[in-house]
């Protein structure tokens, strides 16, 4: 994370608790809200202070540019607990640099998070996954991150975490539990998966290819976000629930030959009997995200009900 953003977490901090109460000056878990999710937000508790911040106007953040990406920091309670409410997120492919998409995750950290729930949506490459499956994210692969694009690259920020943080353990289990727990109180097990997140930088959909290579690394689902945000989150000592949404399923067989057409040989055995496979679009991914709204509020509370105690405090100040 560059060092040109650390001197300004404070004030970013400092004035976004200027226009709250005081009950939301701290807050102990953040949602972020992934594409077309922003309805998560709808699950607050209705007879409590509400604070709604457009990113616009927040010191030092940047603004959300992306269809289904509103832009406000909302805080509030969710089963009476301080929450903030990522409404829309910031991208790497939107050009903003990984210390910046990742910047209000440590503001987070300063005003008190210890839980980070991070949602969105995803492609599908599980061959058993289908667009509305909603998975827990067991690990990640940031393919992006290999490549050198990780938010911890620059100076350390000694308080937020060490140079080193270790991630095998990034997404936490009793937290995972809580959402299985969650999902079989609401009888939603038909379509409740657990898997691992693959992260591309974007913003063009992969190519075959590409997905088949990530098929092969051990991947169930690919998107354009959260490994940075939980990568910074987890330095900074925040324990995570991942939550992707399949919105679509990824095309990964071999791109089919055309030679055969034009020469009159033999279609290749692999290409004979393949079913169509659809190309991917945002519409799509909205209008998944879109049908499955209700059901996730529904899980989201849930899991607030049913979290574990947080974790032993650790300060960042
Ligand atoms: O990850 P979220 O923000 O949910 O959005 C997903 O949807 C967009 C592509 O349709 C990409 O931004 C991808 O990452
Ligand atoms: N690929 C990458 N990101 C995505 C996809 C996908 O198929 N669907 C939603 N976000």
């Amino acid at each position: 994370m560059s060092r040109h953003y650390a001197p300004k977490y404070d004030e970013t901090v400092a004035w976004i608790r200027s226009k709250c109460p005081p009950s939301l000056q701290h807050v102990h878990i953040a949602v972020i809200c992934g594409s077309g999710l922003s309805g998560l937000v709808d699950s607050v508790d209705k007879d409590r202070e509400k604070v709604v911040i457009p990113y616009k106007d927040i010191p030092h953040f940047a603004t959300s540019t992306v269809q289904g990406h509103p832009g406000n920091l909302v805080l509030a309670h969710l089963n009476s607990i301080p929450t903030a409410f990522m409404v829309g997120r910031f991208h790497f492919y939107e050009g903003h640099d990984l210390a910046l998409t990742t910047y209000p995750v440590r503001v987070l950290a300063l005003l008190g998070v210890h839980t980070l729930i991070v949602t969105n949506a995803a492609g599908g490459l599980n061959e058993a996954y289908v667009p509305g499956d909603v998975m827990a994210i067991k690990d990640h692969i940031s393919v992006a991150g290999l490549g050198g694009r990780n938010p911890l690259i620059g100076a350390n920020e000694e308080r937020f975490g060490p140079r080193f943080p270790a991630m095998s353990d990034a997404y936490d289990p009793d937290l995972r539990r809580t959402f299985f727990r969650a999902v079989k109180e609401l009888g939603m097990q038909s379509i409740a998966r657990e898997g691992t997140y693959c992260y591309v930088a974007g913003p063009s959909y992969e190519t075959r290819g590409e997905a088949r290579l990530l098929v092969q690394a051990g991947g169930d689902a690919v998107g354009m976000s959260t490994a940075p945000e939980v990568v910074a989150a987890r330095h900074a000592g925040i324990r995570v629930l991942g939550i992707s949404l399949i919105t679509n399923r990824v095309p990964y067989r071999p791109v089919p030959s055309v030679s055969h057409e034009i020469l009159g040989t033999p279609v290749p055995p692999a290409e004979k009997n393949q079913a169509p496979e659809q190309v991917v679009n945002h519409e799509e991914v909205l209008e998944v995200s879109a049908m499955r709204a209700k059901e996730l509020q529904g899980l989201v509370r849930k899991i607030f009900e049913l979290l574990p105690p947080p974790p032993p405090t650790r300060s960042t100040h």
